[in-house]
């Protein structure tokens, strides 16, 4: 059987659990470790399909539960797939929308079977089960599909978190059964367990059982505090397959990037870049710099010296500072453009750093500069 998704090791590093590889997907090949920046409604906001293409960008995210609603999958499967209704010839990725059924939707049920819940839009009563979550994937045609999963919220209970797990690895073998197009699209697996590392291994274990092209480790960036996020992290990695690649979902900021890395992640999303652009926050290789700030009113510096984007060698800080004060739509499209840039450059840097023996030594180099007080 054809693979749509094919994962090469090509390094591992000596002093961490830091990996450098390639995945090959119908619509390109990714190197990773990998930033993917997320496109929820069809589109990454602000940003056009050649943009995306200019600065880098070889796969985008985009989710079940908002295209369900609106605008139906039926049509987008009319328009030729997400890759036919947003013309991006990259690689796509869908989430399940489990995730987002929780964090959106109202009046959500939860049973064995699947998830019943109330549109956002206009409160239409909806129902997401394995079954009809894969019929949409399969419509939208990303090349990377999620199972469908539940995401237990943070804190919550051990027994809780066990029945959860087991739904959501009984969900995955339904998944599985259901997918319609296992050639064109790889279905990944997404590993929960919570903060439980004995159930964490379980839901590895029995992931891994059904063999996926991929797997995800979900149910993290929750609310639970990053020293516990990354020792759930580092615990979990090595019990996923070494020649599989490994997505760590919802994930994150550039500090994020690098824990993530160091502990065996390759594939990370995050609304994050362009969520604080849209409020004129943009990221730097000296920390976050929050545009509205009187400070750079006659800053007449890039956003950041150190960029190469075309918003960094066009612009300058007191006039990015003045479209955002003056609410002008082109303000949040120079920050989204230079937020996405500055995350895959910055991975890209992390790969050089990987295949030059020297991971360690560039997050060092990187936190000393970035600082962590807001500017
Ligand atoms: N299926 C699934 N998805 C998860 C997601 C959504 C990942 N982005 C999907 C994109 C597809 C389209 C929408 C997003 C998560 N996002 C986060 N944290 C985000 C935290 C955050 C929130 C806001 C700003 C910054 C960080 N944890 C997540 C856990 C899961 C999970 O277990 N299962």
């Amino acid at each position: 059987m054809a693979q749509p998704i094919r994962f090469e090791l090509l390094r591992r590093d000596g002093h961490s659990q830091a990996r450098r590889g390639r995945l090959t997907t119908p619509h390109g090949v990714i190197e990773t470790p990998v930033f993917m920046p997320v496109g929820t409604q069809a589109t990454v906001k602000t940003m056009a399909p050649w943009e995306l293409k200019e600065i880098g960008a070889g796969i985008i995210l985009s989710n079940t539960y908002h295209l369900h609603l609106r605008p139906g999958e039926q049509l987008i499967d009319r328009a030729g797939g997400l890759h036919g209704f947003m013309n991006w010839d990259g690689a796509v990725l869908t989430d399940s929308g489990g995730f987002q059924v929780f964090s959106l939707a109202d009046l959500r049920k939860i049973t064995d079977d699947g998830v019943s819940f109330r549109s956002h839009l206009d409160g239409s009563s909806h129902s997401f089960t394995p079954e009809s979550v894969m019929a949409i994937e399969n419509a939208l045609g990303a090349d990377i599909i999620m199972a469908f999963d539940e995401c237990p919220p943070y804190p919550a209970t051990r027994a809780y978190v066990e029945t959860s797990l087991r739904r959501t690895v009984d969900w995955a073998q339904r998944c599985k059964a259901s997918h319609q197009r296992p050639e064109e699209q790889g279905l990944f697996g997404i590993v929960q367990g919570g903060e439980f590392l004995d159930l964490r291994k379980e839901a590895a274990l029995r992931l891994i059982d059904l063999d996926f092209p991929g797997y995800a480790i979900g149910g993290l960036s929750v609310g639970e505090p990053k020293p516990l996020m990354y020792d759930i992290l580092a615990y979990t990695t090595p019990w996923l397959p070494v020649d599989k690649p490994r997505y760590l979902m919802g994930v994150g900021s550039p500090d994020d990037l690098f824990e993530g890395v160091e502990r065996g992640v390759d594939m990370f999303d995050c609304v994050l870049p362009t969520r604080i652009a849209r409020n004129g926050t943009v990221l730097t290789s000296e920390g976050k710099r929050v545009m509205k700030n009187a400070r750079y009113s006659d800053d007449f510096l890039p956003l950041d010296p150190d960029c190469d984007c075309r918003v960094c060698k066009t612009f300058s800080r007191a006039y990015i500072r003045h479209l955002i004060k003056a609410d002008e739509v082109l303000g949040i499209r120079l920050t989204s453009y230079h937020n996405v840039y500055f995350m895959l450059d910055l991975m890209k840097r992390i790969r050089q750093s990987i295949e030059a023996d020297r991971f360690l030594g560039y997050k060092q180099e990187f936190y000393e500069r970035y600082g962590y007080n807001e500017k």
